[in-house]
């Protein structure tokens, strides 16, 4: 499940237990809810960070949890449910009023990438953790919001190619290198450290959120229209 607690100007959204952070219907409404949440309280300033506890930042879709469903054609039904389930996630995180942080302690596969890679940094540890798009490797084809998002974040072909056709399991300084992590930190409490002080720092900016989303929701049309996010009216002001 998730937490979501404030301190300061800072939401910190936190995937709580030590297991791989599957996401199934509870948890991916746990998570809805606690963007909701913020969003609702969020005022000039606030900061999102996201991040887990454990081993793992999450490894996707809980595909045991499709499985169980007792033949394949339900488990086929239960993986869709979660796909369409997960889609408001990815919304709710592009037009959020806030900057969004994700500091990625651990493994963060298929889906569980792609909630990282929707925050608007990407903070990593060096000494743990993978970044991996299993998809290629386990037969299943990517729904349209997820290459939607990576085509919005991934500016270089040779990182697409290698994170969603190759499957690579890419660690922290590679993925600095790919252009997909903003910066990699050699431990979980540098990390911490690093996510916190970018937060104080971009929230000491004290911007307008609905400015703020709508500049960002205009860097990614191609993704916003697979999300269903339109332009919104902006009370900018002088
Ligand atoms: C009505 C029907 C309509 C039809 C509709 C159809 C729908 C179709 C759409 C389908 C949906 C597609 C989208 C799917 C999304 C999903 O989410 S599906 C779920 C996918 N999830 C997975 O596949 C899980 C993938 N995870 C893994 O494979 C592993 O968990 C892992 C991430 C690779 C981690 O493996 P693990 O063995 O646990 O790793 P470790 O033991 O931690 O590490 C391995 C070794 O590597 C070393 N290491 C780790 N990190 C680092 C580091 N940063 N630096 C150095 N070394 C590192 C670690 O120490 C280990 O080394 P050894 O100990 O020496 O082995």
């Amino acid at each position: 499940m998730c937490t979501l607690e404030k301190r300061g100007s800072i939401f910190f959204l936190t995937l709580t237990g030590d297991d791989d952070h599957r996401f199934n219907p509870t948890v991916i409404g746990s998570i809805l809810s606690a963007l909701r949440q913020a969003k609702s309280e969020a005022t000039r300033g606030s900061v999102l960070i996201t991040t887990s506890q454990g081993k793992f930042f999450s490894n996707g879709f809980d595909l045991a949890w499709a499985q169980a469903a007792g033949s394949p054609s339900k488990s086929l039904e239960r993986l869709s449910h979660m796909v369409s389930l997960f889609k408001p996630v990815v919304a709710e995180l592009i037009s959020l009023p806030m900057p969004t942080i994700a500091a990625v302690q651990g493994h963060a596969a298929a889906a569980g990438f792609l909630f990282a890679l929707s925050h608007d940094y990407f903070l990593m540890r060096s000494d743990r953790g993978v970044l991996y798009m299993s998809e290629v490797d386990i037969g299943l084809s990517l729904p349209d919001y997820f290459v939607s998002t990576f085509r919005a974040k991934l500016g270089s072909v040779i990182a697409l190619r290698d994170v969603l056709l190759r499957g690579e399991k890419v660690k922290a300084g590679d993925a600095v290198r790919l252009g997909i992590v903003d910066e990699a930190h050699r431990d979980e409490k540098s990390l911490a450290e690093a996510a916190i002080g970018l937060g104080e720092k971009l929230g000491a900016r004290k911007w307008k959120g609905d400015v703020y989303k709508e500049i960002r929701k205009s860097l990614y049309p191609e993704l916003c229209e697979t999300l269903g996010l339109g332009a919104e009216k902006v009370n900018s002001s002088l």
